[in-house]
């Protein structure tokens, strides 16, 4: 059988950081072009029902696992790993056992017979590069970022490693899921075909990775970032945890049937799902803050505050979220805008480059058909500076850093950059990451590209050590099937 190789992108949540944890409210998520790649390859030389994970960007990450079909199934770590990945482990014992109940134990066999080979790698921007950029001495560029080799060794562990937020155990935990499902015929590789209405494979493989990525968190979140992983950029509204509760709480997980809990057909995956894409000749722009922020902390307190001043927090999460939907609206307003005459939407993207936000509408020779393109443009900006205001007060008033003062400093000088949109922290906020829109004109000649403004004033601000990111917006519709040929770097990687 040859080798199956799928992955699935990062996220960024643009919008709806708290909110998304309650089913009335959504969030913007941006799927970025990093991904995670799992390969999974029969061995050659090995026993049967043996699977061997390796993950070659990080020392002691190589990790085995015997399997069995016959009586209770099971999968073991064996006791000679270096290391324990919880997250592996249980995606491997998930995946085998639905399976299991689906093909039968026979037809896994059959596939496990010579044992199986897994490589995992994420692109270089789900770990921070800027230790080896100074060790490069390259400066914090993106020209730079293209410089490191794809699937770049970390020089370290996993538990030490410098995440940059992009999601990597949803990533991961996403695409091995989907690459076994694959692999051992459960589903088949046209489930992950561009369609419009996602269809029952991928539906499946979003429920057992939510099941899993949970399972390895020890609690159910909001499920936003394997949701971006399998679908892509979208507006979403969470599932109720009620879906998993059972399972959650079951010790004896081994012989109980998945299916009926994963089954697209259970009513109780009641996520929202609905399209949304940055609008064209707009450019996410990500970067790596130092010193990171410990998510479940700042969740905790903010919840915190919420039953306790829940008046004042109802009204703010309100106003909050109609910004928020406003901003998924104006998006797909300004692709319309586009669509109706893309060559003065381009003119007026490449005007707007050239202008700091505040002096959007105030040139007063805007030619006639550029002046909806400039205000809706301009709305974006308002509403994303809103949203933050609204953020930084719900920070106030639960004693949460969700846009501390170092980060206010650095956004506010992003955005007096000529052609910077809005921006904001990603997710719950904190000090590690922020996220920026750009205009990006096809072409900007004279002027300096907004990308390279922002990378200059990130290179030059001394109060904070700012590095960007490589990525972009996704427009892939999320987990894909690839070949192990056509990704640059990765045959490479998966044989040091
Ligand atoms: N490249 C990788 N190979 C194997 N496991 C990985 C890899 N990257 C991340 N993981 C798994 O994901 C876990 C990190 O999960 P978590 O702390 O929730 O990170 P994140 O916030 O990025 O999702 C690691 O402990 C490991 O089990
Ligand atoms: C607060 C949240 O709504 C969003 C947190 O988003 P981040 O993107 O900050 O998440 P991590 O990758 O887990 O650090 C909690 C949630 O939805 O799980």
């Amino acid at each position: 059988m040859n080798s199956t190789v799928v992955s699935s992108p990062g996220k960024v949540l643009v919008a709806g950081g708290y909110l998304i944890l309650d089913p009335a409210f959504s969030g913007v998520v941006v799927s970025t072009s990093s991904r995670f790649y799992t390969v999974v390859q029969p061995r050659t030389t090995a026993q049967p029902n043996t699977i061997q994970v390796r993950s070659p960007q990080f020392a002691n990450a190589t990790w085995n696992y015997s399997v069995s079909l016959d009586g209770e199934r099971a999968v073991n770590a064996l006791p000679e790993n270096a290391s324990q990945n919880k997250f592996v482990h249980l995606a491997l014992k998930s995946a085998i056992s639905l399976a299991a109940e689906l093909k039968g134990v026979s037809a896994v066999s059959a596939t496990l017979a010579s044992g199986l080979d897994i490589g995992i790698v994420g692109d270089n921007d789900f770990y921070s590069q800027r230790a080896k950029l100074a060790s490069l001495n390259l400066p914090r560029t993106l020209q730079s970022l293209s410089q490191i080799p794809p699937f770049c060794p970390t020089d370290g562990s996993l538990s030490n490693v410098h995440k940059t937020g992009l999601g990597s155990s949803a990533a991961l935990i996403t695409s091995l899921v989907s690459a076994l499902l694959v692999h051992l015929e459960v589903i088949p590789k046209a489930a992950f075909a561009e369609t419009e209405i996602p269809t029952e494979g991928r539906l499946l493989a979003h429920n057992l990775a939510q099941y899993v990525h949970c399972l390895a968190q020890g609690k159910v979140g909001s499920g936003f970032d394997v949701a971006a992983a399998v679908f892509g950029s979208h507006l979403y509204t969470r599932f109720s945890p009620a879906v998993l509760e059972a399972l959650m709480n079951d010790d004896s997980a081994s012989t109980t049937s998945l299916l009926p809990t994963v089954s697209p057909s259970n009513p109780g995956w009641d996520y929202r799902i609905e399209p949304f894409v940055l609008p064209p000749l707009v450019r996410i722009m990500l970067a790596d803050v130092d010193a990171g922020s410990d998510t479940p902390s700042l969740v905790g307190k903010v919840l915190q505050w919420r039953k306790q001043d829940p008046d004042r927090a109802r009204g703010l999460w309100t106003a909050i979220d109609q910004e928020n939907q406003s901003l998924a609206s104006n998006f797909a307003h300004l692709t319309k805008l586009h669509d109706k005459d893309p060559e003065v939407y381009g003119a007026a993207v490449k005007y707007l480059s050239t202008l700091q936000p505040v002096q959007w509408l105030a040139n007063p020779w805007t030619p006639p058909e550029e002046v909806d393109i400039t205000a809706a443009f301009f709305e974006a900006h308002r509403i994303t500076q809103s949203i933050r205001t609204k953020m930084r007060e719900m920070g106030e008033l639960s004693g949460v850093p969700i846009e501390p003062t170092e980060q206010t400093d650095l956004l506010d000088a992003c955005m007096s950059q000529a052609g910077v949109i809005g921006g904001g922290v990603p997710g719950a906020g904190g000090y590690d990451a922020v996220w920026l829109l750009l205009c990006d004109p096809v072409d900007c000649s004279p002027d300096q590209r907004p990308t390279e403004r922002v990378e200059r004033l990130w290179g030059e601000y001394s109060k904070l050590n700012v590095s960007p990111l490589s990525a972009i917006q996704s427009k892939e519709r999320g987990t894909r099937i690839e070949n192990l040929d056509e990704v640059p770097g990765l045959q490479a990687a998966l044989s040091t």
